[in-house]
């Protein structure tokens, strides 16, 4: 049975070589697309990667999108170019979304924000996968829909691009405590309430931040938590693994295989809650072990012993 529409072949710029830009361009290649992929170390420049391109998409961690999009915005970039971003967590000195980077940057352009439970791993071995491509454009996500739609990739789309893009990244500080949970080997009800009650804590930050509460509920939310809390594969989960069996936050980034964006988006979710006083508290408690003020133990019961309350109270 094949159903799926297809489109002229596009040429498709990938920015970030790393697991997931790899991943993504190997997608978009299977489909029959040109890609051309760009990083830091490789023998392309950026400009001879998006001259032409009908798609940019960037995989490139959160600490170097601003400094990509700024070098970007230098070049001759095709007038309908649609930028697509799929990196997953928030400027610490700006407290924005890699797409609100984006558009501030290139404010002419369509952009799309791609997240969903996509371990790489899992994805280059050719298991199937379900992702959300987000944008304020209509055309532009149906764009990037047809590009990356496969057989083994089911991609939906989506009009609340923030909640899209906030569900993915704030999943990844309750992948560190569901790692955490799981170190420590304390049982699935214990997983399983962590991770309800994580999602309630993604809920209200991104209704402050003006996503819709639905969207939490979705593939790029609920669906990405309850992947990311439950693989090895996720680094996020291995930083909380690790500490809760004995090593340091700085050994674990030390030997760990790529990003965990989760580690910085804590500090920047807690700076914001403090000033805003928006109640987090596994945030909080990741943000603590973080910084090495309690251990695994304590902050158990910490969350364990906090006043009693209504499960509502969003
Ligand atoms: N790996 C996954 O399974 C996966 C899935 C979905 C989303 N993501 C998200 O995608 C993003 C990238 O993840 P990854 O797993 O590919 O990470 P990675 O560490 O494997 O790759 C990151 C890439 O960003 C580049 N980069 C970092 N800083 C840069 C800078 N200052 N200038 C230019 N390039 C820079 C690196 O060179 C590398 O190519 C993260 O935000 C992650 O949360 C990852
Ligand atoms: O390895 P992580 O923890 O960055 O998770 C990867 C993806 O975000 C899963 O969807």
């Amino acid at each position: 049975m094949t159903n799926l529409k297809s489109t002229n072949p596009k040429s498709i710029a990938v920015l970030g070589a790393g697991a997931w830009g790899s991943g993504l361009a190997s997608i978009a290649e299977a489909n029959g697309h040109r890609v051309s992929i760009w990083s830091r170390n490789g023998s392309y420049t950026l400009a001879e990667v998006v001259e032409n391109a009908d798609m940019i998409v960037s995989a490139i961690s959160t600490k170097g999108v601003r400094e990509v999009a700024t070098q970007l915005q230098g070049l001759a970039i095709p007038p309908k170019a649609v930028f697509v971003t799929a990196t997953k967590g928030l400027e610490p000195e700006t407290i924005s979304t890699p797409s609100q980077i984006w558009q501030e940057t290139f404010p002419s352009h369509a952009v799309v924000v791609l997240s969903g439970p996509n371990l790489s791993k899992e994805i280059q071995l050719g298991l199937p996968a379900a992702t959300v491509v987000a944008s304020r454009s209509k055309d532009a996500a149906e764009l990037v829909q047809l590009v990356f739609s496969s057989s083994r990739f089911r991609v939906y789309t989506n009009s609340d691009p923030l909640g899209v893009e906030l569900g993915g990244t704030l999943k990844n500080v309750i992948a560190i405590a569901s790692g955490v949970c799981d170190g420590l080997q304390l049982g699935t009800n214990a997983k399983a309430a962590l991770v309800t009650r994580g999602l309630t804590e993604m809920v209200r930050i991104g209704n402050f931040w003006g996503a819709k509460t639905e969207t939490f509920y979705g593939l790029s939310g609920l669906g990405d938590l309850l992947a990311t809390c439950n693989s090895p594969l996720s680094r996020n989960y291995q930083v909380g693994y690790q500490m809760a069996c004995g090593k340091t936050l700085t050994e674990i980034l030390a030997h760990l295989e790529g990003t965990a964006e989760g580690v910085n988006t804590c500090q920047v979710l807690m700076q914001q809650a403090k000033q805003r006083n928006i109640s987090i508290p596994i945030t909080e408690q990741v943000y603590r072990l973080l910084q090495g003020e309690v251990t695994p133990r304590q902050a158990l019961d910490e969350l364990m012993l906090r006043e009693i309350k209504p499960e509502y109270s969003y």
